[in-house]
């Protein structure tokens, strides 16, 4: 198995409040790993220490055996690692195809000048852009969808567009950040599937932050669990659902709730 992302001990302080403390994630290549943990545990802080949003406090991160600690997000994506966001971050006004040509576009080596000058390379690349974003489109199942409004998709299809997105950097580690939220329960249930098929015909490993836990143990093939900013448990779903410790932090919140 290839590890390809491990943090070190990662720390994550916000004045006195310790977000996330002292963090140890694995993840091979091919898997499919969950963060889970009631609010505010940390999971949103541990995935922006880990796109580079914020610089841990302490610790280090290595991706595809490079260290990214403190790097900045656009380079860290530019290394192969894609998100998608909590809270869905489209260009409303825009097409879908638009989308996720601007995604794509990250991707384009032509220089600026070429691009004004509209020189050979960047034509191709235009061309091979637009091939790639309909072949994305179709495979997400958005391809009827093109030209319209981002913001005039259901919830569920923007969610999948944010996915497209995310995948036109061609990335090799794909972060999800809750994307069953707001789902009903057949959407939840064709997302789970779909999550693993685009594992599979991309070749990713996946990171996601989920609190629907028939997501979840559905999909994931290990679980940390965060409560507090501490990692309370690392495990396969069949033994996370039965640690004592775990149980004890969820109902720990439904009793607060
Ligand atoms: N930029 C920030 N400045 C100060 N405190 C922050 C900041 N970001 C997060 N926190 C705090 O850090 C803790 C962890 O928050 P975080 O959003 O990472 O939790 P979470 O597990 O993602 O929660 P949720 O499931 O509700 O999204 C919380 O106490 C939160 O208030």
């Amino acid at each position: 198995m290839t590890l390809l992302l491990k943090t070190d001990g990662i720390t994550m302080k916000f004045g006195g409040l310790t977000a996330v403390k002292d963090l140890n994630l694995e993840i091979n290549q091919g898997e499919i790993v969950a963060l889970i943990g009631p609010n505010g545990a940390g999971k949103t802080t541990a995935f922006n220490m880990i796109t580079g949003v914020y610089k841990p406090t302490e610790g280090k991160i290595h991706f595809s055996k490079k260290d990214i600690t403190g790097l900045k997000p656009h380079l860290i994506t530019k290394h192969g690692m894609a998100r998608t966001f909590q809270n869905i971050r489209l260009f409303k006004e825009l097409s879908v195809m638009d989308n996720v040509l601007i995604a794509n576009h990250l991707h384009l080596k032509a220089s600026y000048l070429e691009s004004i000058l509209h020189l050979p390379r960047y034509r191709q690349q235009k061309n091979a852009s637009v091939k790639k974003s309909e072949f994305l489109l179709e495979r997400l199942g958005l391809s009827q969808f093109k030209d319209e409004k981002a913001s005039s998709l259901p919830y569920g299809l923007q969610r999948r567009l944010e996915i497209a997105r995310a995948l036109a950097t061609d990335p090799k580690l794909l972060l999800l950040d809750e994307p069953a939220a707001g789902m009903n329960p057949k959407e939840t249930d064709d997302l789970t599937h779909f999550i693993k098929e685009i594992r599979d015909e991309f070749q990713l490993t996946i990171l996601l932050i989920e609190h629907h836990m028939s997501v979840v143990m559905g999909i994931s093939d290990r679980i940390y669990v965060l409560d507090h900013g501490i990692t309370i448990a690392v495990g396969n779903p069949q033994s996370i659902q039965n640690d004592q410790k775990v149980i004890e932090a969820y109902l720990g919140v439904s009793e607060d709730a």
